[in-house]
């Protein structure tokens, strides 16, 4: 099971990501926590691995990194109930969720659908495959960024609203999660601005860590 979802870029058909789930982040911007999780969806043509560039899409002036823990889904699976979440759970990756903040700030403002500032060509970087056992205790994991050496983020994701369990259960009341798909559980504070030439490092506790760099 394990050695097929590490092909969980191709048999998995969606990337669905949930926003302003962790309560550094909602305090820091003086919003309120959300009453349920608020959802989006990247394209599985947003996946880059190590080795391949983040490209600033076409008229960005200002890309913004947000580190994330993604699970990746063991199976098919709908109305599962939090307590029963476990059980859909194949294993983990590192993930960038990398958003065109202009493209985002200006469809916000105009009250227009923001799927291009989240869904363009290389904005989901991902780790390798985290196998379930080696991320036994992902209530409770450090994820943090570095942009060029500085520390960006660092949080644990005992900083979430919404617990992955919770998470996966409510996207599953209304969107049917297949194998191999993928959930971004939302991203610490610290998020910003990264430009051309830059390189970010990220890391889940000890378990594992990537590079990514930046080019227009
Ligand atoms: O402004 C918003 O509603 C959402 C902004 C984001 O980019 C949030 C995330 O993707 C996140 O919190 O992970
Ligand atoms: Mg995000």
């Amino acid at each position: 099971m394990a050695e097929r979802l590490k092909q969980f870029r191709e048999i998995g058909k969606k990337i669905v990501a949930v926003c302003r789930n962790y309560k550094g982040l909602t305090a820091a911007q003086g919003i309120p926590n959300p009453k349920t999780p608020s959802l989006f969806a990247k394209p599985t043509t947003a996946y880059i691995t190590e080795g391949q560039s983040i490209r600033i899409p076409e008229g960005c002036n200002l890309l913004y990194h947000e580190v994330e823990l993604g699970v990746v889904i063991k199976q098919k699976c709908s109305n599962v109930a939090v307590s029963d979440v476990d059980e859909y759970i194949g294993g983990f990756v590192l993930a960038l969720d990398m958003t065109a903040k202009d493209f985002h700030n200006e469809a916000k403002a105009n009250s227009r659908p923001w799927f291009l500032s989240k869904g363009f060509d290389t904005s989901c970087p991902v780790s390798d495959f985290i196998e379930k056992e080696k991320n036994p205790n992902y209530r409770d994991v450090r994820l943090w960024l570095k942009v060029d050496g500085a520390m960006k983020q660092d949080d644990s994701t005992s900083d979430m609203i919404f617990s992955v369990p919770e998470v996966i259960s409510y996207i599953s009341k209304y969107i049917t999660l297949e194998e191999g798909d993928v959930v971004l559980t939302g991203t610490p504070d610290g998020q910003g601005p990264v430009t051309d030439g830059q390189i970010m490092e990220a890391g889940l506790a000890d378990i594992v860590s990537m590079k990514f760099s930046v080019t227009k």
